[in-house]
């Protein structure tokens, strides 16, 4: 049986809610039935007829949507959160109170008092949280974190992400531009701005593919673009449990790179490269040996992906891939099967992991770059 997704945001001109939509599709679990797709009702229902949404389904705000869809029969069986930062926590919570599986973008919040307070409702109310961290849908990020918890690299000893955009190179929001305008706005993305954007992928990354918890930061945050109001370009520094070290860099200003997100995990017996421009392919050293590339459904590897090797997967699939996982999280739900304990989801503690991650950065910062305990 398909599952019926409502969507809060993602409307005309938006960028993310379409990817989702295209996501929610490909695999066939999901077919979108309702949405509150603006902070403008009267845009918002413009966007649902353009989507296909019956006008009894289409809503003026998303209070009105949890509270509508609730009381139908055929209540949606999850709603995606595509929406600036500040929503976040208000939208997710009002479809949690009303009983229903949330789906939601990153960052989870904008402080870290709200996150802590969601964390709460979800763990009181059990129900199904997702936290579309994408870059854990690919096959070969999977396919790096089965190495390393096999040992193929030995002791971890250091993790590097760099996450490079250049796309806020010049300063784009005073003219308007959509995605960038409440990116720039402290009010609707929180204390952080690249940081917050792209840092939390490169954070979550770090310790997807590793399986270390981070412990203390260090940041030097800077905002590059004369009068903008967050960070732009974030460096930092990682000390792990158990020894290893870590650096981050994530910039919004670096000409040149587009969605330049590369990560290395070194050990103590072998190496492992992952560049998302590439993500077919991983490179894996042991020591003393020559690279071998392996390939997204090449041989010896054991992730499982849609297509044979040579038939490029990238970003689609892999949100695709946490779309189906999601389907079997809330069909387990729905028939009050327990949960999937081996499931990769990430879920709201994720979340609040990558607000701990800002909020330490931009003390450490405002600090004068000095170590903080996570
Ligand atoms: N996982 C990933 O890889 C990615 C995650 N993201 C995350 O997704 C979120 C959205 O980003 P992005 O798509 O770039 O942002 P956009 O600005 O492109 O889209 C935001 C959408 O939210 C709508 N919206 C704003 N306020 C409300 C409201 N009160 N009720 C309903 N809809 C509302 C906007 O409509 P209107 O302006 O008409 O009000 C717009 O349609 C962010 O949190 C971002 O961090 C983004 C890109 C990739
Ligand atoms: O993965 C991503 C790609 O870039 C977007 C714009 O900076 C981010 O918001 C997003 O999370």
């Amino acid at each position: 049986m398909t599952l019926k997704l409502g969507m809060v945001g993602g409307g005309r001109g938006a960028f993310i809610g379409g990817v989702h939509r295209i996501a929610a599709r490909l695999d066939g679990h999901w077919e979108l039935v309702a949405g509150a797709f603006s902070s403008d009702p009267k845009r918002a229902a413009t966007s649902a007829a353009e989507l296909g949404i019956a006008a009894e389904r289409s809503y003026g705000s998303f209070v009105e949507m949890a509270k509508a869809e609730a009381a139908r029969p055929d209540c949606i069986d999850a709603v995606a959160i595509v929406t600036p930062n500040h929503l976040h926590v208000p939208v997710a919570t009002a479809f949690l109170r009303a009983g229903i599986p949330v789906i939601c973008d990153k960052p989870l919040a904008t402080t870290v008092k709200d996150a802590e307070a969601l964390v709460l409702l979800v763990a009181e109310t059990g129900i199904p949280f997702i936290l579309t961290q994408t870059y854990t849908g690919y096959p070969m990020v999977r396919e790096a974190r089965a190495l390393v918890a096999a040992g193929r690299i030995g002791h971890v000893r250091h993790v590097q992400v760099e996450y490079l955009q250049d796309w806020l190179a010049e300063p784009v929001e005073r003219g308007g531009q959509k995605q960038a305008s409440w990116r720039a706005d402290p009010a609707q993305s929180g204390a952080g701005g690249c940081i917050a954007d792209i840092g939390t992928h490169a954070f979550n990354l770090a310790t997807f593919v590793s399986g270390l918890v981070a412990h203390a930061l260090l940041a030097d945050l800077t905002a590059f673009v004369p009068g903008r109001a967050l960070d732009d370009n974030a460096a930092l520094l990682l000390r792990f449990q158990g020894g290893a070290k870590g650096m981050i860099w994530a910039s919004q200003v670096a000409p040149g790179t587009k969605n330049g997100l590369r990560l290395r995990v070194v050990g103590d017996a072998g190496g492992l490269m992952w560049d998302q421009e590439h993500p077919d392919d991983l490179e894996f050293t042991p020591i003393g040996q020559p690279t071998q590339t392996l390939r997204r459904g090449g041989e010896g590897v054991v992730t499982a992906s849609r297509l044979p090797a040579g038939h490029p997967e990238g970003y689609l699939e892999a949100f695709a891939t946490l779309y189906t996982e999601a389907a079997g999280m809330v069909r387990r739900f729905r028939e009050r099967a327990k949960p999937d304990q081996a499931t990769m989801l990430p879920t709201v503690t994720d979340g609040l992991a990558g607000m701990r991650f800002i909020s330490a950065g931009v003390r450490s910062h405002e600090g004068g770059a000095v170590w903080i305990n996570l």
